[in-house]
């Protein structure tokens, strides 16, 4: 089509060279919502050449996600992206591929199944049971506890035994403060547009500067390092399978043959590849999930006694919440998907890449555009939400919302082709916990700080995930002693 006729999205005033760059702040979903109420719900921007789409209203979203999904489900050649995938060789980040058709469909029987997830059931459990006589520890001398630390080392330990069949303790990358801050670094290192993106021929040498590029690196070691070790331990002979893990699935299907030139070497990176995407899409997610509720039931005394009492009255004295009385637990399902929708973990979800011209909302979009659909913003969009700034569980009493990317206006795990195959994995992580942690114990502020205290800020800078600025500190009181 001619350029002139085509009908193009709306976009902001730009800079020469720049474009839009300078109008994205260090929160981009929230920068992104402003320049949308302004300018557009389907908004066209340029990072330097990179032409991006924003998407932030549910009528585009359905476009982008299921009216055009194929057109739309490739993901954008990120330079950093690439060394962390081993050259796109993961589930996530992979260009649409026959590669990537096959490698999801493996995952999705073999390593997402309710029955796979359902066979890691006593590990949770194990992890859960653990954290909380820890935590019941603290609780004698009435001290606060650093909540989020607590949170993230259980969702880490709980993806280390099902995932890498190590405990996160003794392994190579032991020391708590490490793991939070690699899984921050991936993060950062794995969505971020480099300069020479931007700024092909001479960004380059701003990456060199800035050492970004270095600082890839060094991220990749690390984790390289680990994911060799644990594959490695996996084809020691003699080793003896006492629970078959993610890595016996993805070893035993590379033997299947699902590896085209099977090359001993290529299969192993694409296992490590894959287990990048656990590392990343299984530990943080689910952790700030809970950090997240906690953090809104701890401002809401009712809701929080509400949530309790459901519990406290349904599993009684037994001392624990177990897997099996989830289902009974209606309103806990509500807090987690209140804070999913106020909270999303992925707000701006993967970005994805079109891969042949399409319409969204009526525009045009040519080919090679980048899409970020702003999750966090359409699930607070006043169209579709009453008081869309309150955090409210009874709007989901109705039963109508679900997130498994059939209602448009709720997108915590993103919809069609590259929809989350994980949302069991991680939803039965988060209700287990948060469930076990309203149970056990009563929270406490502090001495001298009030609900209205609690600070809800989240994390500054471009990331894959986005977490909450400041501690949660909250003192325990157990409950049944
Ligand atoms: C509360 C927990 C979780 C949330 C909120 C979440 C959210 C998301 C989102 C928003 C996407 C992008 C969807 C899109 O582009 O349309 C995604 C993709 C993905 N998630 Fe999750 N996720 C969670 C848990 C998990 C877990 C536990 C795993 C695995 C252990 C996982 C593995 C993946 C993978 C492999 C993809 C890429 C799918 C693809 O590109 O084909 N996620 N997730």
């Amino acid at each position: 089509v001619n350029k002139e006729l085509k009908h193009l999205p709306p976009s902001p005033p730009k800079l020469p060279i720049l474009g839009n760059l300078h109008q994205i702040g260090a929160i981009p979903h929230n920068s992104f919502w402003n320049l949308s109420k302004k300018y557009g719900y389907v908004l066209l921007l340029h990072l330097g050449r990179l032409p991006l789409l924003v998407v932030s209203s549910a009528d585009a979203a359905r476009d982008v996600l299921k009216v055009h999904d194929l057109a739309c489900c490739s993901r954008p050649r990120l330079a950093g992206t690439r060394r962390l995938t081993y050259n796109f060789l993961d589930i996530a980040f992979s260009p649409y591929s026959t590669y990537w058709r096959e490698i999801r469909k493996t995952a999705v029987l073999e390593l997402f199944s309710v029955k796979q997830v359902q066979s890691f059931r006593f590990i949770r459990e194990e992890e859960v049971a653990s954290l909380m006589d820890l935590i019941s520890q603290v609780a004698v001398s009435a001290t606060p506890v650093d909540l989020g630390e607590k949170i993230f080392s259980l969702t880490g330990s709980i993806i280390f035994r099902v995932s890498f069949g190590t405990s996160f303790q003794g392994s190579i990358l032991d020391c708590q403060k490490k793991l939070q801050q690699l899984v921050h670094e991936l993060e950062t290192v794995i969505v971020g547009f480099t300069a020479n993106e931007y700024f092909p021929y001479v960004g380059w040498i701003f990456d060199r500067i800035t050492g970004l590029h270095s600082k890839v690196e060094k991220v990749f070691k690390d984790i390289d390092t680990f994911f060799q070790h644990v594959v490695d331990d996996h084809l020691k002979p003699g080793r003896r399978e006492q629970h078959r893990d993610i890595i016996d699935v993805l070893l035993a299907t590379e033997r299947d043959g699902i590896d085209q030139d099977g090359a001993v070497q290529q299969s192993k990176h694409h296992v490590k590849a894959v287990l990048l995407n656990v590392f990343l899409g299984g530990i943080d997610t689910s952790a700030l999930t809970v950090l997240w509720a906690m953090a809104e039931l701890v401002r809401k005394p009712r809701l929080m006694k509400r949530a309790q009492d459901e519990i406290r009255n349904y599993v009684g004295r037994k001392g624990k919440v177990t897997e099996d009385k989830l289902d009974q637990l209606p309103y806990l399902k509500m807090v987690v998907k209140e804070t999913l929708r106020l909270h999303p973990p992925a707000p701006l979800l993967i970005p994805r890449e079109t891969m042949s011209p399409c319409k969204i909302s009526g525009y045009d979009i040519d080919p090679k555009t980048i899409i970020f659909v702003n999750a966090w913003a359409i699930g607070r969009d006043p169209k579709h939400w009453k008081n869309p700034e309150e955090f409210s569980p009874e709007r989901f009493a109705d039963g109508l919302i679900d997130f498994k990317g059939q209602n448009f206006e709720y997108l915590p795990f993103g919809s069609g082709r590259r929809g989350c195959p994980g949302i069991y994995m991680g939803i039965i992580t988060t209700e287990l916990l948060l469930a076990n942690l309203l149970y056990c114990f009563d929270w406490k502020l502090p001495d001298g700080v009030k609900e209205e205290d609690i600070d809800m800020e989240e994390n500054v800078g471009a990331s894959l995930t986005v977490g909450k600025q400041t501690p949660l500190l909250l003192i325990p009181i157990s409950y049944l002693h």
